[in-house]
């Protein structure tokens, strides 16, 4: 896979104040990535780096190839922005919004009407952008970052606002994109919606990088339990930790379910015993470490640290 954002190294300080301390990361073509962190933790400064918006303070990135804060940065036709809190002309409607930023991208306005079908705001682009609800005025953003079909697309909470339904249109869009090769970086708060869509998680505290990885990647750097419920058969609850074996405390969460927390290791092994011929279990559900689980647990380390 191409690279298409290199940061190598990059601090940034406001003052005294180092909003990004040292970062490094790659971002390849095709995947979608979450970023992720606290309030502060230097996320939006990280996007504006990456737009050419301000300088590192030490460091280097590359976009597309080029530096973003370049007079001359060519790459930018192929940058996609949503900030974190859109801000149009009210007076202007949705579709002289769109056209006004396509020609700003130097983009032609051809291609305004089909983005404002694509994200379902056809009906409405007539209208002044005044009278958009927050969702409306947050696809308008989306439409406005996707001109110019972009290789790469920074979105900074891009669903907030957004109902279940727009997110899961939103979530479409973005694959697709994805499939055609764009890099798409989610700077957001959502952990629990990241967790079915990024490929690939960067976890920021306090302006350092504090993890990087797949989900996949994550959990085995954490080693944190694997949450394993059993629903077991009334004439199984007597005798517990004869047929479970030594693994591990259990609790009974409410009539018939025991709930266990096991550890990488054990996992395999309390599942063969549950599934074992006469095991009085009746139904098993397995809870991997979730993306919040595994967020506190990297912030917890990078704190323990300090
Ligand atoms: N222009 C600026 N001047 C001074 N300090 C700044 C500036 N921009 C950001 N900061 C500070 O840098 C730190 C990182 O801010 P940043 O906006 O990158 O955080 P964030 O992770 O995006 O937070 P949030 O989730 O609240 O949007 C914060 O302490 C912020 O106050």
């Amino acid at each position: 896979m191409t690279g298409t954002v290199e940061i190598r190294n990059v601090s940034k300080r406001f003052g005294k104040l180092e909003a990004v301390r040292d970062v490094c990361f790659e971002l390849p073509e095709g995947e979608t990535i979450a970023l992720v962190g606290h309030n502060g933790a230097g996320k939006t400064t990280l996007l504006k780096l990456m737009l050419g918006l301000i300088r590192p303070s030490s460091g280097s990135i590359r976009v597309l190839g080029e530096d973003p804060a370049a007079g001359e940065f060519a790459a930018r036709r192929h940058l996609g922005y949503l900030p974190e809190n859109v801000s149009f002309n009210s007076a202007l409607t949705g579709s002289e919004t769109l056209a006004f930023y396509a020609r700003l991208k130097r983009e032609s306005s051809a291609a305004v009407a089909p983005l404002l079908e694509r994200v379902g705001l056809s009906h409405a682009a007539g209208r002044r952008v005044g009278t958009y609800s927050k969702g409306m005025r947050q696809r308008l953003g989306l439409a406005q970052a996707l001109l110019g079909e972009p290789r790469i697309l920074l979105l900074d909470e891009p669903t907030t606002g957004l109902d279940p339904a727009l997110r899961q249109s939103f979530y479409e869009i973005i694959e697709e994109l994805r499939g055609h090769g764009t890099m798409v970086l989610l700077s957001s708060h959502a952990l629990t919606e990241l967790e079915e869509r990024a490929g690939r998680v960067v976890i920021m505290n306090r302006g350092v990088k504090v993890a990087d990885g797949s989900l996949d990647e994550l959990r085995h750097i954490a080693r944190l339990p694997t949450r394993i419920r059993l629903k077991v058969a009334d004439s199984g609850l007597a005798d517990v930790p004869c047929w479970l074996g030594p693994l591990g405390e259990w609790r009974r969460v409410n009539g018939r379910v025991l709930e266990i927390d096991a550890s990488p290791d054990q996992k395999i092994e309390l599942l063969r015993r549950a599934t074992a011929v006469g095991a009085p279990v009746e139904d098993v559900d397995i809870s991997p470490p979730t993306l919040d689980e595994l967020y506190a647990h990297f912030l917890r380390s990078q704190e323990a640290l300090r």
